[in-house]
């Protein structure tokens, strides 16, 4: 591609030097990835500036730079105000427009975008449609697994992805849509046809000034849906209209709306709730009809993201029968609510649960169904939102009749610090806590005082299978810690 094609792309004509024969050949933004003819985007990051390495990129072939500061350098140049968006409508661009090709699907919100990509992608490949995934877990072309370091990456990774997906047959793209992922515009460029919001509650505190500014990050989600290059597909936004920040969501977007809920009226509503330790039963009103379903998923939380992935799916022309078949065939998504010995004596729980909202959901669901005690254990990251620390201790607290409070990434925060920001605030004069720095510890303690019928719930890492310890990443699986423990007691 010419140089040329891009900077009139971008429009901005007035600010370039250049010499029109350039050929690119390929976008980088790390300037160790830089070949002869790539053009090298300075990205200006949180731990380093990538205008720092424009000589490394020339050493290494760049032929030319974009920047969004002044630079001396001695290939054509592009100086544009933001190189983060720059470079979403640039990769977009280069790689043909790929989310203009393929039908997309972005989830937003606080909790439950996995769970609801794992129940889509299960009801779209029981349709015969393969799917394409980005998410926290793991980036799947069809059944094949990648792993990948962001929840939704950047520009330049994502667009190249979905141009291969494209190549590899992928009929449909769904992608969880991080609120970092939307202020930084990794997702400015992308065209998706359908858009949804789950749930707004507090979390990442750290990046977002406030709970207002959290919200816009979502927001721009909705903003963006239909504005993409081709308009040829139906495009909806689906909605939990019993979020209390609905209002807003459905006032920033210009296209059709397909409601969901259990409490207010809505497109698709879940009734006659029932739930129980080994599913959940509800009957499912949608525009399509009605009709009743049995599901292995734990907890009313799922109830939500079941009626998000049946909005989804009706948008999407899938039948009802697809859709309650699909739904009702799913055993559950690794790491959320998963029990590491289905029907033990004693139950232990291992969930992704790492914020106060979606613990305060899945320790109710277990307090619902539980026959007797509740142990917890649960800690909070390091580097991450300090504000949620007190929070989350005072939830397990509220609903654990065992509380026992241990580390979940320290990063490089010194872990009994962390916990002392947890358990500070605690009233002084209330029940009983431990406090067991050491998670496998921490495990080992609930295990082995478990008694016939107690849940044991270990919070806050699910799928994962490190323990973030400075910037070192260790192996630790809680299933694996769990199971290591339970074992050992039955011998
Ligand atoms: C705060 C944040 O989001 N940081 C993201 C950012 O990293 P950064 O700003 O530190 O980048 P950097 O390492 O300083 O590098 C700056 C530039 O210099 C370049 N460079 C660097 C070195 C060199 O020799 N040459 C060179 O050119 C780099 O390639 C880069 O372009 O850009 C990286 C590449 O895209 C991201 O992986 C990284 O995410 C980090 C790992 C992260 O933890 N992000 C979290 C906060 C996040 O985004 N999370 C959300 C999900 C949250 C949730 O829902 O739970 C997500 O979507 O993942
Ligand atoms: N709809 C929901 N509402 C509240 N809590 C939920 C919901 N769905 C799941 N949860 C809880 O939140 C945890 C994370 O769920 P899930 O991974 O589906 O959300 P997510 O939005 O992808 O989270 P993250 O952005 O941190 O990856 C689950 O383990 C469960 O405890």
């Amino acid at each position: 591609m010419h140089l040329k094609d891009i900077v009139s792309f971008i429009s901005v004509s007035n600010n370039v030097s250049y010499d029109d024969n350039i050929e690119v050949t390929s976008i980088e933004t790390d300037s160790r990835k830089v070949k002869k003819g790539s053009l090298f985007v300075a990205i200006s990051g949180f731990t380093v500036d990538g205008h720092d390495f424009i000589d490394d990129a020339i050493n290494n072939g760049a032929v030319a730079v974009m920047v969004e500061k002044e630079v001396q350098a001695e290939v054509a140049t592009i100086k544009v105000s933001d190189t983060k968006r720059a470079l979403a409508m640039t990769s977009a661009m280069f790689y043909g427009n790929p989310t203009s090709k393929v039908p997309m699907i972005g989830i937003t919100g606080t909790n439950g975008k996995t769970t609801i990509t794992y129940l889509l992608e299960r009801i779209f490949n029981r349709y015969h449609k393969k799917t394409g995934i980005f998410g926290t877990i793991q980036m799947k072309i069809g059944e094949e697994s990648f792993p990948i370091q962001n929840t939704t990456p950047d520009a330049l990774f994502l667009q190249r992805k979905i141009a291969e997906m494209i190549q590899q047959d992928v009929d449909q793209v769904i992608m969880e849509v991080s609120s970092h992922a939307l202020d930084m515009g990794r997702v400015f460029g992308c065209d998706y046809d359908i858009a949804v919001f789950t749930n707004l509650s507090q979390d990442h505190l750290d990046y977002h000034d406030s709970m207002e500014d959290y919200l816009r990050a979502k927001s721009l989600l909705f903003a963006q849906l239909g504005n993409g290059y081709q308009e040829n597909n139906k495009k909806a936004a689906v909605i939990n209209v019993d979020d209390p920040s609905s209002t807003l969501l459905m006032k920033s977007t210009a296209q059709h709306v397909i409601t969901y809920g259990c409490h207010t009226t809505a497109d698709v509503m879940a009734e006659n709730i029932q739930l129980a330790a080994n599913g959940t039963k509800f009957t499912l009103k949608t525009i399509l009809g009605t009709t009743e379903i049995h599901s292995k998923l734990i907890g009313k939380f799922n109830v939500y993201n079941m009626l998000a992935s049946v909005a989804v799916a009706i948008a999407s022309d899938i039948p009802l029968v697809d859709i309650k078949e699909s739904l009702e065939s799913i055993e559950g998504v690794k790491g959320r609510f998963e029990s590491v010995i289905p029907d033990h004596k004693y139950s232990v729980i291992v969930d992704y649960a790492h914020t106060p909202d979606s613990l305060e959901n899945v320790l109710q669901t277990i307090q619902e169904i539980a026959e007797r005690n509740i142990y917890v254990v649960v800690g909070c990251g390091g580097d991450r939102d300090k504000t949620k620390r007190p929070l989350m201790a005072q939830i397990a607290h509220k609903y654990a009749d065992y509380p026992i409070f241990t580390s979940d990434n320290p990063r490089t925060e010194d872990p009994e610090a962390i916990l002392k920001d947890m358990t500070d605030g605690l009233p002084s004069d209330s029940k009983q806590y431990e406090v067991i720095a050491d998670r496998r510890q921490a495990i080992r303690y609930a295990i082995q005082r478990a008694e016939e019928k107690d849940v044991i719930l270990i919070a806050g890492k699910g799928h994962e299978t490190y323990q973030q310890i400075g910037h070192k990443k260790y192996d630790f699986d809680d299933r694996e810690v769990a199971l290591e423990v339970m074992r050992e007691r039955e011998n």
